[in-house]
């Protein structure tokens, strides 16, 4: 490997296994790759697959049983430990599965609320909320709370609120659950064309098979812990 790929990879997945107990048949099973800086994977599976337990260890909210990953410079291995996860979260932008927006907050705070804890001039956070949410045709809607929002508007939020640091990964965790398939369609066309024009790297789990196979971007399909498939998925196959 020399110094160009080394730059240019985001997460590498060396052996990753997660045992959740004794008896327990491993959630995750020796599972390795690696995303490069700008790639735009999915990660699919039918359920109990794996992929919020890997989508969890990658966010260092869960510790590997064994392996390890390296993630923008950082190592989540079994040893695990708070060290310097702040970093690796300032540079990570995550949608959890559900959109857990805030349902006492506007969508303008929902929105800054990854600014604020990051310590930005309020100018600026205000600049960039806003030319954010007029780009996903928000703007309107900004003193809005949630409630008032449809399913693929508050998806848009929490999109929203993962990028607005402009991250250099993003790892979402089922965006698309409870859309219909032209909203999710049109999240997932906003979600490529925001993050491609960042150069952010995007891991992002759905159960939309039928969305995957007409993006042609790639896949990786776990199986049992196991990653069975990793590719890029023909057009021609949808
Ligand atoms: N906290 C836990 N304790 C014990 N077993 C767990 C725990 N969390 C997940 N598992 C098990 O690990 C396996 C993988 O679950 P995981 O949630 O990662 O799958 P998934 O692919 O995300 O599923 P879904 O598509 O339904 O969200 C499942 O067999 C599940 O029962």
């Amino acid at each position: 490997m020399n110094n160009m790929d080394l730059q240019d990879t985001v997460i590498s997945v060396h052996g990753l296994t997660k045992v959740y107990g004794k008896g327990y048949e491993p959630a995750l099973d020796n599972v390795s790759f690696d995303l490069h800086r700008g790639e735009f994977v999915y990660l699919i599976g039918p359920t109990g697959a794996g992929k919020t337990t890997l989508l969890h260890i990658l966010m260092g909210l869960r510790k590997p049983t064994s392996g390890y990953a390296d993630i923008l410079g950082h190592r989540i291995d079994p040893a695990g430990g708070e060290r310097d996860l702040r970093d690796l979260r300032l540079r990570t932008g995550i949608i959890f599965q559900g959109s857990y927006l805030l349902n006492d907050r506007t969508v303008y705070e929902n929105v800054i609320m990854s600014l604020e804890v990051r310590d930005y001039p309020v100018p600026e956070v205000k600049r960039r909320a806003e030319a954010l949410l007029y780009k996903l045709g928000l703007l309107d809607k900004k003193s809005f709370m949630p409630e008032e929002l449809s399913g693929g508007q508050k998806q848009l939020v929490a999109f929203a609120r993962a990028i607005l640091h402009e991250p250099e990964l993003l790892i979402a965790d089922e965006p698309t659950a409870n859309l219909d398939m032209n909203t999710a369609r049109d999240l997932i066309k906003t979600i490529q064309n925001l993050t491609a024009n960042m150069n952010t790297t995007v891991l992002l789990a759905t159960h939309n098979v039928e969305l995957v196979a007409e993006m042609g971007t790639r896949v990786i399909r776990l199986e049992r812990g196991r990653i069975v498939f990793d590719a890029k998925k023909l057009k021609s196959l949808a």
